[in-house]
């Protein structure tokens, strides 16, 4: 198949690689200029993935009109506060009807729209996939074995993500729950974050699985409040990432939390980080998103003050210990 993938960070490029090694003829679009030249020049991505041969049939442009050209399947991986501006830009020039598959995790800051929602807004018409799951690009990359979920309303384009990326370190299962899936892959950013702040903080094993598993409670009572299945949130895209998130060394959401556990403030955290950690946008989003269903969420509440508010962060894991006292599946 001729596929084309727009945005070549860390995971764009991994999944346009493993689409280049399952044959397909693969166009990647990348914003910088030196990415392109890397990618095409040295067969590698020096900037966002550097140290990983690519393969040597990938080739990557900062056109749309030449990465779209003829595709008959688009994976969308920019980070969540572009995408719709990169959706926009490329809506003219997407074959009609084609597959889009969302690889971006993350909540729409304008309309607090899942990310499949923003593409579909910027390019309607075509059948949507979300695919999510527990997967660091660099795994991915070197080929470890790991497993995702591509979720649609459409059987057929779910399967055909399915197809098209699947090989035998690549197990992609479908899934209809979209709704499920996306809210998995961004709300466990924001709990990846609150662990990383006990972990930072020295807070011991005990509050990383407290954490752990009251953010999957808080997480799973947002999705079915928007409708999801709550079976999807004990699934690859909502225990799986998010225990692979907050306890896995490689996460950029973790980082950002440990650190901040350690004392450091947010802006010096990010001051000059390239690279996305998506849960500190979706700390603030999620908070709204929540808010406007009546949905409680201690733990996003929590990193929220942290992260904006100001709060020392061991007053705010303070304060989600000493809340009212509560049945567990209350
Ligand atoms: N890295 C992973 O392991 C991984 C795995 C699964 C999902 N994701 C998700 O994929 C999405 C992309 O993350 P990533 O890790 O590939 O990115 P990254 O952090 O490696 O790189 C940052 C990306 O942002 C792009 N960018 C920055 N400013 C831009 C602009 N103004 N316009 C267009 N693009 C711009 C860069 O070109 C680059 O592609 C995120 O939502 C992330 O949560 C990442
Ligand atoms: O490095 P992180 O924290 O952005 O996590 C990357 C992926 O979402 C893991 O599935």
């Amino acid at each position: 198949m001729k596929i084309a993938v727009i945005g070549a960070g860390a995971w764009g490029t991994a999944l346009a690689n493993l689409l280049s090694e399952n044959d397909h003829e693969v166009m990647l679009w990348a914003y910088e200029p030196d990415v392109v030249e890397s990618i095409n020049t040295h067969a590698e991505n020096r900037r966002f993935l550097s140290g990983v041969p690519l393969h040597p049939d990938l080739r990557a442009s900062g056109l749309e009109e030449q990465v779209l050209a003829g595709a008959e399947l688009a994976f969308f991986v920019a980070p969540s506060h572009v995408l719709r501006q990169v959706a926009a830009g490329c809506a003219k020039h997407v074959p009609a009807g084609i597959p889009l598959v969302v690889a971006t995790k993350g909540i729409d800051r304008e309309r607090l729209s899942l990310m499949t929602d923003v593409v579909a807004e910027e390019i309607p018409e075509h059948p949507i996939v979300a695919l999510s799951g527990p997967s660091f690009a660099l795994e991915v990359a070197n080929h470890l074995p790991t497993a995702i979920v591509a979720a649609s309303a459409d059987p057929d384009a779910a399967q055909l993500t399915q197809r098209a990326l699947s090989t035998s370190a690549f197990r992609v299962y479908t899934q209809s729950d979209v709704i499920g899936v996306e809210l998995g892959g961004a709300l466990k950013n924001v709990m990846a974050v609150a662990t990383g702040i006990a972990d930072g903080l020295q807070l011991g094993f005990n509050a990383r699985a407290a954490l752990i598993t009251r953010g999957l409670a808080e997480m799973t009572r947002l999705g079915v409040k928007l409708g999801a299945d709550p079976q999807t949130f004990a699934g690859l895209a909502g225990m799986g990432d998010l225990v692979l998130t907050c306890t896995g060394s490689l996460s950029r959401n973790r980082s950002v939390g440990l650190e901040i556990g350690r004392g450091a403030a947010l802006n010096e955290v990010l001051q000059g980080r390239e690279t996305v950690a998506e849960g500190v946008t979706t700390t603030e989003t999620a908070k709204r998103l929540a808010e406007q269903h009546g949905v409680e969420m201690p733990i996003v509440n929590a990193v929220h003050k942290v992260l904006f508010e100001r709060q020392p962060a061991r007053w705010a894991l303070v304060a989600l210990m000493t809340r009212d006292l509560k049945a567990e599946n209350a």
